[in-house]
């Protein structure tokens, strides 16, 4: 007998959490150059959230895994090439925004072909992580900031 009916587990992408809220879920990774920085990208104007500065990544899609949405992101975004083997799991975010909760899932990645360029015109910034507390984040991120902070230096 199955753990757990299907109809417990409603569809994919349409979770909602006790407070009815639909469940996001986005994979994001903190890329970490040799000096122990990590690259940052600002929310473009006209997308929710505009202007923050975020860990790259993006919603996972039907079917994806978040290590395989990772490879599509970073290279439709960043230009660059990763491979799934080099995505550490480090920690997660679990918030609520006003119209979604958000679960996060966030990697370490330290090895990539390529030089990271925001193809769709985004900023981007490497960033140590003592000074992550100075960049406006999205909220969900914040908690995330003294993690990365303990772990890479
Ligand atoms: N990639 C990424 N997204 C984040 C982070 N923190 C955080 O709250 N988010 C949110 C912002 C978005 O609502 C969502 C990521 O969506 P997305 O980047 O794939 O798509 P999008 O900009 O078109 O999203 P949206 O305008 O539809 O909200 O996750 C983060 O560190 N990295």
């Amino acid at each position: 007998m199955a753990l757990i009916e299907d109809d417990d587990m409603g569809c994919y992408g349409m979770q909602v959490t006790k407070h009815g809220l639909p469940a996001v879920w986005v994979s994001a990774v903190a890329m970490v150059d040799i000096d122990g920085r990590v690259l940052m990208a600002q929310r473009p104007e006209g997308k929710s959230l505009a202007g923050l500065w975020e860990f790259p990544g993006g919603k996972v899609e039907e079917g994806e895994t978040p290590e395989a949405t990772l490879v599509r992101e970073l290279h439709e975004e960043l230009g660059v090439d990763i491979s799934e083997s080099c995505l550490a799991p480090f920690t997660f975010a679990s918030h609520s925004y006003d119209d979604f909760h958000l679960f996060m899932p966030l990697y370490l990645c330290r090895v990539w072909k390529g030089e990271p360029h925001g193809k769709e015109g985004q900023k981007l910034k490497w960033v140590y992580p003592h000074k992550m507390v100075e960049l406006p984040m999205p909220a969900a991120d914040v908690p995330l900031i003294a993690m990365l902070r303990d772990f890479l230096s």
